[in-house]
């Protein structure tokens, strides 16, 4: 389970999470959603260690991970599928998977449970063809099952996936949302970063909602899906270019209205 609490983040002095509290059960997926600039990147970094949080906890079960390097928040089992999926364009697939099994945790996960690249592959079939490629030979799909891979052999016991489906082709999209929905039925507890709100709602059992860095909506995703109206107008779904979403003057205090609708 992934607990947060009361986060405060951000960059330079500024702050960009005002106190963020979510918390994610085991075996269930947590979509975040929120405009561009929203904070959501900033939230994923600051769980990953990446970002040093200004205020607040973060518990990955039962264990405090705030404020510990990357490395440690991995070891802990915390695995990341960042946003532009980050493989490197020189080193081939397979030399990808050698280095993140070979980084893998030791002692914490049972024989059985355990992430191997052999049963990697057997989830990532498509990776099997393309092990002597490298990064930059790769389509962006198999880019994003590299990356998906990769945070596998760490043995993470919760998965953030930022904004996973971006770029990708439908089918693509469709099969990265599918797998995810496996991992959690697996026991894995899942933070996905997706723009989409379709696609967060296919695989979400609860959805929150970041604007300004605030979570202005954390519900189930069923009740959502009941009625996804005041998401969508938080969201403003319907001008997807940001050039286009009202700044904060614009808007007064419509998060707050929009969600108690
Ligand atoms: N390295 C950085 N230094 C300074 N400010 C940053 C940095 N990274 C992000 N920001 C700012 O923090 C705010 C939140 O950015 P963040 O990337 O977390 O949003 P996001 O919701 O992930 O957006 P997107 O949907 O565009 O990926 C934005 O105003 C952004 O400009």
């Amino acid at each position: 389970m992934l607990r947060i609490s009361g986060l405060r983040a951000g960059y330079g002095g500024g702050t960009v999470l005002h106190d963020v509290s979510l918390t994610v059960p085991a075996g269930t997926v947590l979509a975040v959603v929120g405009r561009n600039g929203a904070g959501k990147t900033t939230l994923v970094h600051s769980v990953a260690g990446l970002l040093r949080p200004s205020a607040g906890v973060v518990e990955v079960c039962e264990t405090v991970t705030t404020g510990q390097p990357a490395h440690r928040v991995a070891r802990a089992g915390v695995g990341l599928v960042p946003q532009g999926r980050r493989v490197f364009s020189r080193l081939t697939v397979a030399e990808h998977l050698r280095l993140a099994a070979g980084s893998r945790p030791r002692g914490r996960v049972a024989d059985a449970a355990r992430w191997t690249v052999p049963r990697v592959l057997e989830l990532l079939p498509r990776l099997s063809a393309r092990l002597t490629h490298r990064g930059n030979q790769l389509s962006g799909g198999e880019q994003q099952m590299l990356a998906i891979a990769r945070a596998l052999l760490i043995q993470p016991r919760v998965l953030l996936l930022d904004e996973p489906s971006e770029g990708l082709a439908p089918d693509l999209a469709a099969r990265v949302r599918e797998l995810v929905a496996g991992l959690a039925a697996g026991g894995l507890t899942v933070l996905l970063v997706e723009q989409h709100l379709p696609h967060a709602l296919q695989v979400a059992d609860r959805l929150a909602v970041l604007d300004y860095g605030r979570v202005v909506l954390d519900a189930p995703a069923a009740r959502v899906r009941a009625d996804p109206t005041p998401v969508e107008a938080l969201l403003s779904v319907a001008t997807p270019d940001a050039a286009t979403t009202p700044s904060p003057a614009d808007r007064g205090d419509a998060p707050d209205r929009a969600v108690h609708h």
